[in-house]
Order: C-alpha cells, then sequence, then structure tokens
C-alpha cells in the first residue's frame, strides 16, 4: 500500500541525504521516481545534502500541481513509483493535499523531507499540513545537537550569532555562517527559549556583569573560532 511519510526534523539532521538514499535505493530496486524540492541552498532544480551528494530536481513553484505533473508523466508513458519531495516545509497546504491525493489515487508513494517549525517555532504552513495528512510523521534518527550537548529539537536564526525573533518566515540560509550573515543553529528548546546560542553563552560566561552560570543546566559552550573559509567544497555547504 502506498504511503505519505514526512521525514522531519530540524535542520542539519540529514534530511537532503536521506532524501537522496531514498530515491537511490528505490531507482535501483527497479522503481521509477521523481525528485522534487524548492529554494535548496545550492540552487535552483537540484537537491543536496551537506555531505556533498546532489541530485537534480524538479523545482517546485507556487503553481506546480503534484497531480498534472504525475499524470502528465504517465500519459507520455513514463513511470511514476514514488516521488520525493525535500524542503516541503515551503510547499503550499494545496500542494500537500495534492500529494496524498497521489498516493490515495495513484499508489505512488511519497517521502516529504522537511524542518517542521520556524525560528519562531512556528510550523510551517507545509509541514502543518504533512502533519494533519500523513501516515507517518518520521524524526530523522540522526539527532542535531545543541551547544550545550542536548538533542537540538528547535531552529534559532541568527545575526552574528545573536538570535532573532523577528522577521520573514521564509529566509533561504545555512547553519555555520560568517559575521553579520543571517544564519541558522539548532537548540534544545531550553536554550531556545531563552535565546542563547553558543555565541550568547560564551559571551554570558565571560561577561563580569553576570551571576555565575548554573553549570548543570547551562553549561558554557567550548569556545570554537567561526572557520573563516568553507572547510569544504562549495556543494558540501548546502542541503
Ligand atoms: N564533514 C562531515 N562529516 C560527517 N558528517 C557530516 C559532515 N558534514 C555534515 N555531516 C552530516 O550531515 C548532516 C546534514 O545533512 P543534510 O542532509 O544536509 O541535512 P538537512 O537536509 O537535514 O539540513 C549533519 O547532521 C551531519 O550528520
Ligand atoms: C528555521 C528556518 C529555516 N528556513 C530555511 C533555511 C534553509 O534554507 C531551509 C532549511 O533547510 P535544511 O536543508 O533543513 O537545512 O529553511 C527559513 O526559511 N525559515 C526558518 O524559520
Amino acid at each position: 500500500m502506498a504511503e505519505l511519510v514526512f521525514f522531519s526534523g530540524t535542520m542539519d539532521c540529514g534530511k537532503s541525504t536521506l532524501a537522496l538514499q531514498m530515491n537511490h535505493n528505490h531507482t535501483v530496486a527497479g522503481r521509477a521516481g521523481l525528485m522534487f524540492t524548492q529554494q535548496d541552498r545550492a540552487g535552483e532544480a537540484v537537491l543536496s545534502s551537506r555531505l556533498g551528494l546532489l541530485g537534480d530536481a524538479l523545482e517546485v513553484t507556487p503553481d506546480l500541481d503534484f497531480w498534472d505533473v504525475v499524470v502528465a508523466r504517465r500519459m507520455s508513458g513514463g513511470r511514476v513509483d514514488f516521488v520525493i519531495c525535500d524542503e516541503a516545509q515551503f510547499y503550499a497546504p494545496d500542494q500537500v493535499d495534492q500529494l496524498a491525493r497521489l498516493v490515495d489515487e495513484m499508489a505512488v508513494d511519497v517521502f516529504a523531507f522537511g524542518i517542521t517549525a520556524d525560528f519562531r517555532t512556528r510550523l510551517f504552513p507545509g509541514s502543518q499540513r504533512l502533519i494533519e495528512l500523513a501516515d507517518r510523521v518520521q524524526v530523522l534518527q540522526v539527532e542535531a545537537l545543541c551547544w550545550c550537548g542536548a538533542r537540538a529539537t528547535h531552529n534559532a536564526r541568527t545575526e552574528d550569532g545573536v538570535m532573532v525573533v523577528e522577521g520573514a518566515q521564509v529566509v533561504v540560509g545555512d547553519t555555520n555562517v560568517g559575521s553579520g550573515e543571517i544564519g541558522y543553529e539548532v537548540l534544545c528548546r531550553r536554550h531556545h527559549m531563552r535565546r542563547m546560542t553558543r555565541h550568547a553563552a560564551q559571551a554570558a560566561a565571560m561577561s563580569p556583569d553576570v551571576l555565575p552560570l548554573d553549570l548543570d543546566i547551562c553549561p558554557v559552550p567550548p569556545l570554537r573560532a567561526a572557520p573563516s573559509q568553507p572547510t569544504s567544497q562549495p556543494t558540501s555547504q548546502a542541503g
């Protein structure tokens, strides 16, 4: 029986890597699939992982209709047994409904990958609809970690390492960015609520004006200079 599965997690937890792996495994098993993404950091119509893997994908524009794409493919003699949908948090709720219809009426497996919530901890509309409709919501096995070592469950948006809590819901970007840039950092809930990024915790630990931290609750992050240059090829930076 075909399924709609939502693989969900924070940024940087391996979703795009798993998307490419699943595409590979299903393809070598003789199944025919399509990969979709939207606003991948590596550019248009490409699905990229921070591990350096890349794959061609169809770009999901606001007017793309998944049902029409699959019907057109089948009408022209092609097969579509499964679809991979990366950055699914950006999809419109109607597009998620189209994906569910593909599962139910055309027996197409849909594997969707995306972050659940934005930098303010609010669900993205696409993710909300996926949670509402998915047969299964699967949390990824590899845990992204907060600077304190706890499992990261939330995404923070940062500027110069300082967490910001206002702004547009969608700003394409990456973790591990240089100073001055808008970036993201994954945090545990405790540190997200306290707006305590790695940078903020280091600054607080060094300031003579603040009370000593409770080290059990709030360990001081190790000082680690942000790399001034990318440490690997540009393709491995994106995901
Ligand atoms: N240099 C590296 N060596 C080993 N694993 C890495 C390296 N860089 C990134 N990763 C792994 O890749 C994951 C990010 O993969 P990616 O698929 O791009 O994430 P997502 O799509 O969830 O944002 C990291 O959580 C980490 O496990
Ligand atoms: C939290 C948050 C993230 N984004 C953007 C930033 C990235 O371009 C993607 C997530 O990509 P990843 O492969 O999961 O790392 O989403 C955003 O636009 N708004 C946010 O609040």
